[in-house]
């Protein structure tokens, strides 16, 4: 590739330990000039945003992530007292636990954490864990595992692998709004766990929600062992650094301040209005140049690090819940977005990466390359080479042979993988978000799209009842499920009636007792005790 234009082009900050290349980005000379306009918007849209502005219209909310690692930004003291407290809060809990002055009953130690969440408030939690533990190569100080859904099989697999340690295990139930049904679903079976092993859950049970939530009524009248706040004024895929992701966190042993510090150093550089100087504009002013800022390409996270495995479904919420819009501000359907996906280098080489090479071209990959080893002297495996050797190598080699086919590329360089770094990484994109958001005009901190699921699923649920009930009342005699759904007077959702019949049958809570027809839809269904 051209030196020039790498010299050029190339962002380094040596402070932040990270750098920023765009040069195999192969917008026109004047791209960035002429985006001047909208940038100089979005950075006043971005100073309102820190200002307290209702930056979230659609919800009338203030948007304050970036108050959470400079509580002196927060527009009043009663916020920066909330941010302060917490934090102390926080550390106090976590020393307490880790001294053993807070025990399970019986002045059991506890080892483990169970994180209980779903989107935002599992996400950030599962990539710092994964990230940031036994990263001196000991042991955490406590063990993190999650419940992060409603699969009951998934549920089980964790408390298999908790096993008598649940007697050790403390509970962090996470949901900002305290309503969400998986969430609340998997509380109920990790209560219910507790309760089979003759412990007393609620002396193990922790909740970080919103004043006032369902979940915070269960815990305070349960009396669990303590409660979090979460604010309306965080969104979930902005919550890493509030309670929900510094708890669980500090409960690990990773150092929360150091995390907080990474994205307080990247929110003043990427305050900065000179484009030049703010990685975050210039990753937004990129995603627009390779999306034609419509999301017409897909973005490819690729770091060649195993520990940031989950950086990419992180962001792929960050972005895709953020920018995934079918309003503009202006209420004219727009349908923004840019699709995230990726996994780690160079494992995907042996994957997908085929077909970003030879196949259609309708992405642009940011590869992450972190520039320290591992923590102790390396192997040769062959003379002179170690393994990372290797892994840098299959990185440039990778990304030489995507440029050569005219596949465009960013590259982020961090000097290594630490709660500094993390921190840092997750202020880049969360600016760069809100910036790119700005400058196609949407509103990137409501998620509107999302309740339609929601809603619908609540209607599966309800006539998943009606069909048991009909069922039973009409005591063992066979249905298929054109007839049932004739008999519900609901013949219009004959497929759904279908669909449910399937799963009760194969499950025992079900009570439905399938025949096998030919063809086959004329199976047949009946009650079951
Ligand atoms: O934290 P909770 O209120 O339980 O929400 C968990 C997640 O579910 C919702 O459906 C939203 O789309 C996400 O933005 C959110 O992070």
């Amino acid at each position: 590739m051209n030196w020039e234009r790498f010299k050029s082009l190339y962002y380094t900050n040596p402070k932040l330990g990270l750098s920023l290349d765009i040069s195999r980005m192969p917008f026109p000379d004047d791209f960035l000039t002429t985006m001047q306009p909208k940038l100089q918007q979005a950075f006043a849209d971005m100073a309102a945003l820190e200002g307290g502005a209702i930056a979230n219209p659609d919800e009338n909310r203030m948007v304050g992530h970036y108050w959470l690692r400079n509580a002196d930004l927060a527009p009043t003291p009663e916020l920066k007292q909330a941010i302060t407290s917490t934090l102390d809060a926080i550390k106090d809990f976590t020393a307490k636990v880790h001294k053993g002055e807070l025990t399970a009953p019986g002045g059991v130690k506890f080892k483990e954490v169970l994180v209980i969440g779903i989107g935002g408030s599992a996400l950030g939690p599962q990539l710092v864990n994964h990230a940031l533990g036994r990263l001196k190569g000991g042991r955490d100080k406590l063990r993190v595992s999650f419940f992060d859904n409603t699969d009951p099989d998934g549920m089980d697999y964790v408390l298999k692998e908790l096993g008598s340690r649940l007697k050790q295990t403390l509970v962090i139930v996470i949901s900002k709004s305290g309503g969400t049904v998986e969430t609340r679903n998997g509380m109920l079976e990790a209560a219910a766990a507790f309760k089979a092993a003759g412990l007393d859950y609620p002396k193990h049970f922790v909740a970080v929600t919103g004043a006032g939530s369902k979940l915070e009524q269960v815990a305070i009248s349960e009396g669990w062992l303590a409660r979090f706040p979460m604010w309306d004024w965080v969104g979930g895929r902005t919550s890493e650094l509030c309670a929900v992701g510094l708890l669980p966190a500090a409960l690990q042993g990773i150092k929360i301040d150091q995390m907080l510090a990474g994205a307080a150093a990247m929110d003043e550089v990427t305050r900065k209005k000179s484009l030049r100087d703010n990685p975050a504009a210039l990753l937004a002013l990129m995603w627009y140049w390779a999306t034609d800022g419509k999301g017409t390409k897909d973005m490819v996270v690729l770091p060649y690090k195993d520990r940031l495995l989950l950086f990419s479904r992180y962001l792929q919420q960050l972005v895709m819940e953020s920018l995934g819009k079918e309003l503009d501000l202006q209420g004219n359907v727009v349908n923004q977005g840019i699709a995230v996906y990726g996994n780690k280098g160079s494992t995907d080489q042996h994957a997908y990466v085929q077909q970003l090479r030879e196949g259609v071209n309708n992405f642009f990959v940011t590869f992450i390359e972190v520039l320290k080893d591992r923590n102790d002297a390396s192997l040769e495996v062959e003379p002179g080479i170690t393994t990372g050797d290797y892994l840098q190598g299959f990185f440039l080699g990778t990304r030489d042979a995507l440029s050569e086919k005219n596949r465009h590329s960013i590259t982020i360089t961090v000097n290594e993988v630490s709660p500094r770094s993390l921190g840092q990484l997750i202020g880049l994109y969360e600016r760069a978000v809100g910036l790119y958001a700005s400058l196609v005009g949407i509103n990137a901190y409501h998620q509107p799209g999302v309740e339609a699921g929601k809603k619908a699923a609540t209607g599966v649920i309800a006539l998943r009842l009606k069909i048991a009930d009909a069922l039973k009342a009409a005591g063992g005699r066979e249905f298929t499920a054109e007839t049932l759904a004739a008999l519900l007077n609901q013949p219009e959702k004959t497929e759904l009636v279908f669909k449910l019949l399937e799963h009760l049958a194969a499950n025992p809570a079900g009570h439905v007792k399938k025949t096998v027809q030919k063809p086959w839809h004329e199976s047949t269904y009946a009650w079951q005790e």
